[in-house]
């Protein structure tokens, strides 16, 4: 297992392109099963989960070419399996994402039941209750959901319980070739869902209400081929930003947008950053001086990400005063927190609360990935303890970042990847 290497105390400051959003392109590229012949999807991130998602996509038999440049051409007309076997779900729950547009397509899906993961148990009650509002019949057998559908999905009114992203992609992308109208209501309103319902309209959809938690879907008896590109990834983006953040120093972030970042660029403000943002660039500068430590709560869009959580603790662990992080989203999401403590962090764990008490300096330390996010703050840990960290388990961390160490290189990180 690769293992990274972090030398901490580099000065940090640089310019970098952020990537494609990962959590946007993973419901695309199994929205592309909707369509009625080939579709066009640039700027995908590199990245294990993508590669995943095409490997699930190309197993039930879609035609995929990938261009050097990452775009890549899906051509779903050959499906001939309508399974996500467990070997690819355990290694990426976004693929029951395929669940909604393999049962609007074709009436019928099997798809591995996700199991919980470190950072919670993560059900999927909520997705499969509006499909089967909208007409489906769901087993569970020998740990597959079974789908079906007797003829189209029928439009429905769907009140999902709690926001849920991945819930309300599902819906959405089978609502779009449902017959008649389904109204999803307490929609989640997180901006790669806006994304993905502006592929499905490209591909001639009907969905009014996109961006607003109340979604009106008229379905259409078929979906057309098309080109879209993916949007920048805020959280590669806001991650990128908190590490500048811990070690005082100052960084630009090109291909990206401030608007979906409101509630984070704010924290960083109320940390002290200086920030400076154009069209597609956001610059953060702490002109040398130690964050502030910030208090903040997790919530869906557009309140604080929970995708944020573990880096701005990361942040908080070296900044100067205390803040209380509490994590409303997912149960174990605080789970980084003992990694944080063995490298010298001074933070009390309460419930769902974290307490953090800013310290001068941390200490370099071997520690363990334990989920995406979680590893994401451990690297930025790294960066600013004395003497050297060690990162296992960086298969996490894969998942989510484009060629992290080279990015934080750039900017003048030491880190280095070993094999393992
Ligand atoms: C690939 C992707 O986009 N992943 C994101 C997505 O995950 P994901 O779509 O899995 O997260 P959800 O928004 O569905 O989860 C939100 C909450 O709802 C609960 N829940 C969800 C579905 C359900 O049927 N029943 C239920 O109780 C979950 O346990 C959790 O407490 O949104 C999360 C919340 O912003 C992000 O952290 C993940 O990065
Ligand atoms: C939790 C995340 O992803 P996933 O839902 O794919 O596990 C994430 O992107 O932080």
């Amino acid at each position: 297992m690769d293992k990274l290497i972090i030398e901490g105390g580099s000065p940090i400051s640089g310019t970098l392109k952020i990537s494609g959003a990962k959590n946007a392109a993973l419901p695309i590229l199994a929205a592309a099963l909707l369509a009625d012949g080939p579709v066009h999807i640039h700027n995908l991130p590199h990245l294990n989960d993508i590669t995943t998602m095409i490997t699930l996509l190309r197993c039930m038999g879609c035609d995929v070419t990938i261009d050097e440049k990452l775009g890549v051409e899906i051509d779903p007309r050959s499906v001939n399996d309508l399974t996500a076997p467990y070997e690819l779900v355990k290694t990426m729950r976004a693929s029951i994402l395929v669940l909604g547009p393999l049962l609007a397509r074709h009436g019928v899906a099997n798809v591995s039941f996700p199991g919980g993961c470190a950072i919670g148990s993560r059900p999927v009650d909520i997705h499969l209750k509006g499909l089967e509002a909208m007409g489906a019949e769901i087993t569970i057998d020998e740990g597959f959901i079974r789908a079906r559908s007797n003829g189209r999905l029928k439009g429905a009114n769907i009140v999902m319980e709690k926001v849920t992203v991945g819930g309300t992609e599902n819906l959405l992308m089978a609502a779009v070739l449902a017959e008649g109208t389904t109204v999803l209501h307490n929609a989640a309103r997180e901006p790669e869902i806006v994304d993905l319902a502006e592929f499905l309209i490209a591909m001639g959809a009907q969905i009014e209400g996109v961006g607003t938690d109340t979604l009106r879907v008229h379905g259409v008896s078929r979906l057309n081929p098309c080109t879209f590109t993916v949007m920048p990834d805020r959280i590669e983006t806001g991650t990128f930003l908190a590490a500048a953040a811990a070690a005082r120093g100052k960084v630009r972030l090109t291909h990206t947008r401030a608007d979906i970042l409101d509630a984070v660029l704010v924290k960083f403000e109320e940390a002290g950053a200086h920030l400076s943002i154009g069209d597609d660039w956001i610059e953060l500068d702490m002109k040398g001086n130690r964050p502030k430590a910030v208090s903040f709560r997790t919530a869906p869009y557009p309140a604080f990400p929970t995708d944020m959580q573990s880096q701005f603790t990361a942040m908080n662990a070296v900044a100067e005063g205390k803040g209380a992080v509490v994590e409303t989203i997912f149960e174990n999401r605080l789970i980084q927190v003992h990694e944080l403590n063995r490298m010298g962090a001074n933070i009390l764990l309460e419930g769902n609360t974290a307490i953090v008490t800013g310290v001068e300096k941390l200490k370099g330390a071997p520690v363990m990935a334990s989920d995406l996010r979680a590893s994401a703050s451990l690297v930025i840990a790294g960066m600013v303890a004395e003497g050297t960290t060690i990162v296992d388990r960086i298969y996490h961390i894969d998942r989510g970042y484009e060629c992290i160490e080279e990015k934080l290189q750039q900017l003048g990180a030491n880190i280095r990847r070993v094999p393992g």
